[in-house]
């Protein structure tokens, strides 16, 4: 696993930094590190046992989903989530009261780090100076290509 980003994100009772939102992550896996949590009610991790896809479609349909299929995770001080959220639907639980402060690690492996599912237009959509652009192909060029075409290689 390498780091690609990481991110402090503060949590509180109204928060819009998106993550309340259903959603599947762009990057295999994230590590959550809570820095402060202070009176905090809600904001656990919470994860929809089952198929993504069936689970947006169930979103749409119903706008919620059934508390059987969740899987909810508290975050504690001292203690870490590691998880791989990519095509697994998840949001932050909403917070009734109380904030929390965690630093998220974003991983991707580092013999496949060609494997993302953040599109162009979603990293453009949230960056849209394009600043990154060069770095992104200089990755694409170095790492995740060379990685690519060595994993496509026949298996002897
Ligand atoms: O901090 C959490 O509980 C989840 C955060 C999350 O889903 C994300 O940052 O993508
Ligand atoms: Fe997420």
């Amino acid at each position: 696993m390498s780091v690609i980003s990481s991110t402090i994100t503060f949590m509180g009772a109204n928060p819009d930094d998106g993550t309340v939102a259903w959603h599947a992550d762009g990057v295999p896996a994230t590590e959550i590190v809570p820095l402060a949590m202070h009176d905090i009610d809600g904001g656990e991790l919470q994860i929809y046992h089952g198929d993504y896809e069936a689970g947006f479609t169930r979103l749409n349909e119903h706008g919620s989903l059934p508390e059987h299929d969740l899987i909810t995770v508290p975050h504690r001080l001292g203690a870490s989530t590691l998880a791989q959220l990519m095509r697994v639907l998840h949001r932050t639980a909403p917070i009734r009261s109380g904030y929390r402060v965690s630093l998220n690690m974003n991983l991707r492996s580092r013999d496949q780090p060609f494997i993302d599912d953040n599109p162009l237009y979603y990293l453009a959509a949230d960056n849209p100076d394009y600043d990154w652009v060069d770095q992104y192909l200089t990755d694409v060029r170095v790492r995740q290509v060379p990685a690519y075409l060595a994993s496509c290689r026949p298996v002897k």
